[in-house]
């Protein structure tokens, strides 16, 4: 990316702050006007007292000299210190608006996309966080370099240039032909810098993500006794992170110290050049000072070109990382209109193949009817498809080839929102947000009140076990066991009573006492809704209205419990698996033995 394409990609961001900016431009200019009252006033101020000396007056004729030049050198200090503050402080607004705006517009835009960009490698948790704050970062470094530094210092290198130019043009020359060789260096030194940099970037997202995979598994590596193979690896990745930072520091002192060698040699040639022109009587003494001061006013800005560059090649990089955030437009959900009065809830899948972005393909040929207010059941082993069957009903996914029709019409018609308003989503693991019991549970319906959270807390059986809490419902959700915080997705659910309902394990976690609970809750809020289960516990699809059996992601056999059970086929497989591996034999016989009337009504 290249620096004209950054300030284009920048002047959106920039454009509603276009007053302050015409104000720090105009403070800009009458600052670099009156950075250049010093070597006029020292030359007066020489010259004079060079012409009072030498026709043998004194202090008593030279007073009011000394009192004007204090006024007027006083006074532009009072002026540049008020200029200098308007040019920060404008600076510094505009930095810092324009800094919430880019951010917010990564959030937003982050928000926007759908789920194949998260899971794509290189957008990992930690990756993209290092490509938002570093590039908001060093992006503003650029704006702020601009209005604070670039800007004052470069505009009062030319007004001293030319000032130069008209004192004398050999003097200008000499000013004016260091420039080039100093620019040549800066660039050289940011070509050198430029691979590094990017190598920089890459190490800095690795560790990052390193780092929160570290404390999102922190009971896995303890579990496993893994601290020195975990602590290796962050360290590799640390040692190249340093030999690279090394190396970029390596560099810049080489080059700096070329730099200031060529610095010196223009302010001795000034020296020079000028005390040569006073000795041919071609200027005053107050030239000396005059020149040098004005090279001053040149060279300052040359001083920081390096460091200019050098956050200016920083920002280059990290920019192209912050925008390709921006840029990956084609990620984003894709809006549909249709946002019918009612919806049924009938799912149909046409021969729709799927392979995620990763390149595993997930499904193949699918067709399947899911009937509206009927109960439909996905089996299969592990990987076999279904919950990504689910992705594909929630659109977080889209297939690939054939069709998915609700109620008829495409999926893709509908209006992502209102399609996913009419849907929930019950997981085997779900997100507890850090917060309160209540606030977790308020995310199904924002609207809802007390009583209505209360509500849903006892249909998921969880009112009872909060109230035991010492906070209660103000508890930290997160502090849950994993049983309780399944409940609290369970709860959601009931807030939102949505007319569709997908079950992806949705007792996974819970206790046997807390699975007949829940299943009997499901079972009410199951009547006259849609609803979509899977579960590997044949116990809670037995019921089901419909079963579709998948296997390496094909439907091979479909039907009620019964039907299937007669067939001999994979679904009976998964049941005698079942049956064997819960010692249904052994607990039918206990049962029977002791006479229990469990086994009467579980018969
Ligand atoms: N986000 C993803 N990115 C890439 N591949 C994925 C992703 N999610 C699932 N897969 C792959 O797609 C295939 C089907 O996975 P899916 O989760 O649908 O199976 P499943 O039948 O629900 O399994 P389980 O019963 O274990 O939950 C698997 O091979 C899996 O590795």
């Amino acid at each position: 990316m290249s620096l004209w394409e950054i300030i284009k990609r920048l002047l959106p961001f920039v454009r509603p702050y276009r007053p302050l900016v015409i104000a720090t431009l105009l403070l800009t200019l009458v600052g670099s006007l009156a950075a250049q009252v010093n070597p006029f006033a020292l030359r007066y101020t020489v010259d004079t007292v060079q012409r009072l000396l030498s026709s043998g007056q004194g202090l008593a004729q030279g007073w009011h000299l000394l009192l004007w030049v204090s006024v007027i050198l006083l006074g532009k200090e009072i002026l540049n210190a008020g200029i200098t503050f308007g040019q920060k402080y404008f600076g510094e607004k505009i930095r810092i608006s324009v800094s919430g705006a880019l951010s917010e517009t990564a959030v937003l835009r982050l928000l926007s996309y759908q789920l194949g960009y998260f899971t794509d490698a290189g957008n990992q948790a930690g990756r993209l966080q290092t490509r938002i704050d570093r590039g908001v970062e060093s992006l503003m470094k650029l704006v702020q370099n601009f209005f604070i530094d670039i800007l004052p210092l470069f505009a009062n290198a030319l007004v001293a240039l030319v000032v130069m130019f008209v004192a004398n043009r050999w003097v200008g020359l000499v000013a004016l032909g260091v420039l080039p060789v100093y620019f040549w260096l800066s660039y050289r030194q940011a070509d050198r810098l430029n691979g590094t940099r990017r190598r920089l970037r890459g190490l800095r997202e690795e560790k990052n993500h390193g780092l929160l995979s570290l404390i999102d598994n922190i009971t896995v590596i303890k579990s496993f006794v893994r601290e020195d193979y975990e602590a290796d690896k962050q360290l590799a990745v640390q040692d190249r992170l340093e030999e690279a930072q090394l190396q970029t520091r390596k560099t810049n002192f080489r080059y700096d110290g070329v730099k200031t060698f060529v610095e010196q040699i223009g302010v001795v040639a000034i020296i020079v050049l000028t005390a040569y022109l006073v000795l041919a009587g071609q200027m005053s003494i107050g030239a000396i000072m005059f020149h040098v001061l004005l090279f001053n006013n040149v060279s300052a800005p040359i001083r920081q070109l390096h460091r200019i560059y050098d956050e200016m090649n920083e920002a280059l990089t990290y920019a192209e990382g912050f925008f390709s955030i921006l840029d990956a437009q084609d990620q984003a959900e894709r809006p549909g209109r249709l946002r019918p009065a009612q919806l049924r809830g009938q799912f149909e899948l046409r021969r729709v193949d799927f392979t995620y972005p990763s390149g595993t393909s997930a499904l193949r040929g699918v067709s399947l009817t899911i009937e509206a207010g009927r109960t439909t059941a996905l089996v299969g082993l592990s990987g076999a498809g279904k919950s990504t069957v689910l992705n594909l009903l929630c659109e977080f996914y889209r297939p690939n080839a054939g069709q998915l029709l609700l109620d008829g019409h495409p999926l893709g018609d509908y209006d992502l929102h209102y399609l996913r308003q009419h849907i929930g989503l019950v997981l085997q693991k779900n997100h507890i947000f850090k917060g309160t019991i209540e606030e977790n549970i308020r995310y199904g319906n924002f609207r809802a009140t007390q009583a209505d959270i209360e509500a849903a807390a006892r249909q998921a059986y969880l009112h009872q076990q909060i109230l035991d809490l010492p906070l209660g419902y103000g508890s930290d959700a997160q502090q849950l066991s994993g049983g309780q915080q399944q409940r609290i997705a369970i709860a959601r659910l009931f807030l939102k009573n949505p007319p569709i309902i997908f079950l992806d394990e949705p007792t996974a976690s819970l206790d046997a006492i807390a699975t007949e609970q829940i299943k009997n809750s499901l079972d009410a809020i199951k009547q006259g809704r849609t609803v979509v289960i899977i579960s590997h516990s044949l116990a809670q699809i037995f019921d089901s209205d419909c079963i579709y059996v998948l296997k390496k992601g094909e439907v091979v056999e479909h039907g009620t419990h019964g039907q299937l059970y007669e067939q001999r086929g994979t679904y009976r497989e998964i049941f005698d698996a079942s049956a064997r591996s819960l010692n249904i034999g052994r607990l039918a016989k206990t049962l029977a033995d002791d006479g229990d009337d469990v086994l009467d009504t579980a018969l």
